[in-house]
């Protein structure tokens, strides 16, 4: 297995927590020294700031369409291909800086009462009920604070642990494990990993395919994964000289849930919109916004009296050749020194049940809170 040049070793010892990192299983990015940041918009050609820097640019688009797209262009990138572990770019990093004292406190808030998201819950089932809209997404937040600063990489480091397959992400005040793909372009071709649909996972091998079959026969998962399915084929199709896609969803499992996926490739025309702006006719999907978006968006702002910010955004790189991969801004927390908050969210349809929803949103939680409140 290839290993780290000594000069790599070195640029991530220097650049000590300054660091952004964005990894997939098959490529880990991490971008170092002066970070010059820019605001662009999905249509814009960014290559000749990406060739600013050496041809590499962190992306986040955040939930709210037309607000900017953030671009961070690192002076220098270093790449782990295929084949390489992306955990030794995190162990790389060596160990963070000692903080001052281990944290003895943990104290964690759900932002939002459950009381009060279940009502939104009911609330937004009934407008679904009533064909307002087809599916909306409504999210909660909980807060941790500890006594002591919450070290990013040592929090990444246990999320790849934890989740070895997902995409995993310290950049623009986040850390995360998303297990979704937006979209990811090389050349000619793309890729996206739809999920909606989720249940918890089971204590055995045997529970857990109990509980995935339960998953695939649910009708109300089955037409929350539908509405998104759909909207993704539809979204690349006009745009696809072919598009390879199985008829039914697959079982993505989790450490922590099990999801519906559906896993597209498509190779595109030769005149095809730029990656970004491929993205950004996805984006925000029905997995984290719902259909029609403009109903989605406008009942999300009745009940939500909050700002997503980049949660339910989209996070990834794009470079100067046009190439990029993208993951969907979820499972993941901000962090700013002793505090952090965590997102996750539900996909609500007319059958949704608030205890069942508010439950999932407990499941998807556990992905982030043992990763930030490990002692
Ligand atoms: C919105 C989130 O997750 C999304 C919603 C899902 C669902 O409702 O079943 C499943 C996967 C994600 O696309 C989140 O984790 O915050």
């Amino acid at each position: 297995m290839p290993s780290l040049s000594d000069a790599a070793r070195a640029a991530i010892q220097f650049t000590g927590d300054q660091h952004i990192l964005f990894s997939s299983p098959d490529l880990s990015l991490l971008g170092v020294e002066q970070v010059a940041e820019y605001s662009v918009r999905p249509g814009q050609d960014v290559s000749d700031l990406l060739r600013d820097g050496d041809g590499v640019g962190f992306v986040a688009f955040p939930f709210r369409r037309g607000e900017p797209v953030r671009l961070a262009v690192p002076e220098r990138t270093l790449r782990l291909e295929p084949g390489c572990d992306h955990r030794m770019l995190l162990d790389s990093l060596g160990p963070p800086p000692k903080p001052d004292r281990a944290a003895r406190t943990y104290s964690l808030r759900p932002v939002e009462q459950p009381e009060e998201w279940c009502g939104n819950v009911a609330d937004v089932a009934g407008a679904v009920r009533r064909g307002e809209l087809r599916k909306a997404v409504l999210a909660r937040r909980v807060e941790v604070v500890t006594d002591a600063v919450i070290q990013p990489p040592q929090v990444l480091g246990r999320l790849a642990q934890t989740f070895p397959g997902a995409y995993l992400f310290s950049a623009f005040g986040l850390v995360g494990a998303s297990p979704e793909l937006l979209l990811s372009k090389q050349g000619r071709y793309v890729e996206s990993k739809a999920l909606a649909g989720t249940v918890r996972r089971g204590g055995d091998e045997a529970a857990d395919r109990e509980l995935a079959r339960w998953l695939v026969e649910s009708p109300k998962n089955q037409q929350e994964h539908r509405i998104l399915r759909d909207m993704v084929l539809e979204t690349l199709a006009p745009h696809a000289l072919s598009v390879q896609v199985a008829k039914e969803p697959q079982i993505l499992k989790l450490a922590n849930v099990q999801h519906l996926m559906t896993h597209l490739t498509v190779e595109l025309k030769p005149d095809h919109p730029p990656f970004l702006e491929l993205a950004d006719s996805l984006h925000p999907t029905p997995a984290v916004c719902g259909w029609p978006r403009d109903a989605a968006y406008e009942v999300i702002d009745r009940v939500e009296d909050w700002d997503r910010g980049l949660y339910g955004g989209a996070l990834g790189w794009v470079d100067a050749e046009d190439n990029g991969c993208l993951c969907v801004t979820i499972r993941c927390a901000e962090i700013d020194g002793a505090h952090a908050t965590v997102f996750a969210g539900s996909g609500i349809v007319a059958d949704s049940d608030p205890a069942e929803e508010l439950a999932e949103t407990r499941a998807k939680l556990d992905a982030l809170l043992p990763a930030l409140i490990a002692p």
